[in-house]
């Protein structure tokens, strides 16, 4: 399998590099591509530890040779958040970076899987589904949002406030990726009780997160490191999946033909096709189900406005 990072010299993309060096299955292939002359150096630095995952590393305008062959292809390419930013504010830049690479994707791996990395995600998976489909090659169930950040926060953060050990903690987050359209379930966390107020507290901290790193670096740009190890959770996991292991399940932002929202992220059972099967989301508390209708309003503005800049632009 070859995985193609775009972005590759960013703060997520060379963390991400590197974890794909050490967590890709054997003899796997990982090319990375970023605007930065630095990218070919990246890789060569990358190449000098011994495992048996290759590394090949574009710079430059042309993102064709890193995409040649590529079974996975991972975007983190566009910029971060500083302080007083929504993730929208992002929409600017990033919209047209997106369209631009995801069409160069349609064009040299168009059977590829692709998982958007870049902000604000409930417009950018939009914008590359639209210019998928202008390009006649869209696979719903191959295109990826990725909010894996959302569930290992979760994970944590609720290990932390129970004393538990983090690996044994799994949640459910559903919705989109931004502020109040991020939903931790937890009445689904299995073995741990929460009170009321916990459950407020809680959902607020994961809500916010990306904006507590964005503060905390004062400028410095946004989550780089937790988000890198949940891309390559999510990237691993779902070249294990193309590669034909069972039962391999993660949550991402997808059209999954949720009838609450054309994109949602949900449970998705992967397989050697990408989404073999989009599993439901369960039940909700009612205080799960007000904040799901809340959000809805923010997750299909958001998608209409990636719709929009693709037939604008
Ligand atoms: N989905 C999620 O949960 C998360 C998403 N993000 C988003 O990921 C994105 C990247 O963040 P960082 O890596 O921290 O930013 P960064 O600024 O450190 O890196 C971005 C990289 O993209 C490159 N780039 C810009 N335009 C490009 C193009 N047209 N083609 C190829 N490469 C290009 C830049 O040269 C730079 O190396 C941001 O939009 C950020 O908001 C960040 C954290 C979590
Ligand atoms: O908050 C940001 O801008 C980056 C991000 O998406 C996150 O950390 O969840």
């Amino acid at each position: 399998m070859k995985v193609a990072v775009l972005g590759a010299a960013g703060g997520i993309g060379q963390a991400l590099a590197l974890l794909l060096k050490l967590d890709l299955p054997e003899n796997s292939e990982l090319s990375l591509y970023d605007v930065a002359p630095v990218t070919p150096g990246v890789a060569k630095d990358l190449s000098h530890i011994p495992t048996s995952v290759k590394v090949t590393g574009f710079g430059g305008d042309d993102a064709t040779p890193a995409l040649e062959g590529a079974d996975v292809v991972l975007i983190s390419a566009g910029v971060a958040r500083k302080p007083g930013m929504d993730r929208s504010d992002l929409f600017n830049i990033n919209a047209g970076i997106i369209k631009n690479l995801v069409g160069v994707v349609a064009k040299v791996a168009p059977e590829a899987c692709i998982g958007i990395i870049t902000n604000p995600v409930n417009t950018t998976v939009a914008i590359a589904a639209e210019v998928l489909k202008a390009a006649g090659v869209y696979n719903k169930n191959k295109l990826f949002g990725i909010t894996t950040l959302d569930v290992i926060r979760a994970e944590e953060f609720i290990a932390d406030l129970k004393g538990l050990p983090a690996e044994h903690v799994r949640v459910n987050v559903i919705g989109g990726h931004s502020g109040t359209t991020i939903l931790p379930v937890l009445s689904q966390v299995q073995g741990v009780a929460f009170t009321d107020q916990e459950v407020i507290d809680l959902t607020e901290r994961i809500q916010n997160a990306g904006t507590e790193v964005v503060n905390a670096k004062a400028g410095g740009g946004s989550a780089t490191l937790s988000m890198a190890r949940a891309a390559s959770v999510f990237g691993v996991r779902l070249v294990q999946a193309l590669l034909g292991k069972q039962g391999i399940i993660q949550n991402a932002y997808v059209d999954g033909g949720n009838s609450c929202s054309p994109f949602f992220t949900q449970p998705l059972l992967l397989g050697i096709n990408g989404i073999e099967r989009v599993l439901p989301f369960g039940e909700l508390s009612e205080f799960e189900e007000k904040k799901k209708e809340e959000m809805l309003e923010v997750l299909h503005n958001d998608i209409q406005l990636g719709i929009d800049f693709v037939a604008n632009n």
